[in-house]
């Protein structure tokens, strides 16, 4: 599935006549409801039936009893399985979207138009829908894939910066687990804007739909899209336990040292390297006060990474920078000693 820039509209509006679907069904939050619905609304061609579904925003919703009230409003309005689910928003909507929909009447068409950098670099590419339950990120979901992807950049003009910086968490990866030299445009970014990041999206985009085509079910190539996520994923779960979420780009930054200092301790890259890495990514991200967790806690919700095989918890790796290595097993020493150097970097 490759995703579409459409500046005008005009690609969305074909790809609606050729599908003919015989109902519109928009899932945004309050927040792209209020900057993005109107825009989208206001250059649709079409006359096929469209109704607007509205849930809250943030992380803390995208759980079993939202996908549950989300089913019934499918059921409310009697759609069948050639009505299409337009899923507008970030990750959390097009992770909740594609998984309601790859589920309702065992799978409704779904398109998916992402309006946060995550989105449009990451979320919203891949096929990966899932929600969280008992904390556990994304523990229940599908692969499916959307009919397509279409990304408006404009939406971008409208994300707080906080925002922009999640989701740049995801392509320093992208450069750290693929390409140097996208790192090192990444890295040279002296100020995070829209402006300055656009002409670097695409390559993103690129990065990580190359990755899924070669494996769609993660079986191999596809957990080194994981990096720094095996940590990341845990301090996510845990600050929202606390009711105290932060953002998915912030924990994979977070992830992304732990995980590069782990490298480095498994002997796959040197401590130079290793350094360089880490220094450039805290350059853009404060620490996370991680210190309030008990490390055991981080470690036990390790166990549940769906990387894992035979009790082990499997590692993304760098090698270097543009390469990383997948399956790779740690001690609890090295996941440990990570953490610590975590908690006392300056
Ligand atoms: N499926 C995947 O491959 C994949 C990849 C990466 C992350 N994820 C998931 O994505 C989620 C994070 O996504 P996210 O960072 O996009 O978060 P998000 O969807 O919560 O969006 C972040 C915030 O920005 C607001 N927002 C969205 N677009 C806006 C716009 N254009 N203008 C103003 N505000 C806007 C939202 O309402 C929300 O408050 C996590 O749940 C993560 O697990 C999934
Ligand atoms: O697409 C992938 O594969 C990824 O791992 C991308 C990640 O950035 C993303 O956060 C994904 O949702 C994590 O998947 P999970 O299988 O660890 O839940
Ligand atoms: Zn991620």
């Amino acid at each position: 599935m490759i995703s579409i820039l459409d500046q005008d509209f005009s690609q969305l509006n074909y790809f609606l006549t050729t599908l003919k679907p015989t109902k519109l069904l928009i899932l945004v939050d309050e927040n792209t409801h209020e900057h993005c619905l109107p825009r989208l609304l206001g250059n649709l061609e079409t006359d096929i039936p469209l109704e607007i579904i509205e849930i809250e925003a943030g992380e803390e919703l995208k759980t079993l009893a939202t996908a549950a009230h989300l089913w019934e409003i499918l059921t409310e309005f009697a759609i069948d399985r050639k009505a299409l689910l337009i899923n507008l928003g970030g990750g959390v909507i097009t992770d909740m979207g594609g998984f309601i929909a790859s589920t309702y009447k065992r799978g409704i068409p779904f398109i998916n138009i992402p309006t946060t950098l995550l989105g449009m670099c990451d979320a919203s590419i891949g096929g990966k829908t899932g929600i969280d339950h008992q904390f556990l990120k994304n523990i229940i979901g599908t692969f499916a894939q959307p009919k397509q992807i279409f990304v408006f950049p404009e939406f971008l003009n409208t994300l707080p910066f906080e925002e922009l910086r999640s989701g740049f968490a995801e392509m320093l990866k992208h450069g750290l687990i693929a390409d140097e030299k996208h790192w090192a445009d990444l890295i040279a970014i002296k100020e995070l804007t829209a402006e300055n990041i656009f002409p670097l999206i695409q390559t993103s985009m690129n990065i990580k739909q190359k990755v899924v085509e070669q494996d769609f079910t993660e079986q191999n190539v596809r957990k080194t899209l994981n990096f720094g996520h095996t940590i990341g994923h845990a301090v996510e779960s845990l600050f929202l336990l606390n009711g105290n979420p932060i953002m998915h780009g912030e924990a994979v930054a977070m992830g992304m040292i732990c995980e590069t200092r782990i490298s480095y301790l498994n002997n796959l890259t040197s401590e130079e390297i290793a350094d360089v890495i880490i220094s450039n990514i805290q350059q853009f991200y404060p620490n996370l006060d991680i210190r309030q967790f008990p490390t055991d806690d981080i470690i036990n919700l390790m166990k549940n990474d769906k990387k894992n095989s035979f009790g082990n918890i499997n590692f993304s790796l760098l090698t270097s920078i543009g390469n990383c290595k997948f399956d790779c097993s740690v001690s609890v020493e090295n996941i440990r000693s990570s953490l610590f150097y975590y908690q006392n970097l300056e």
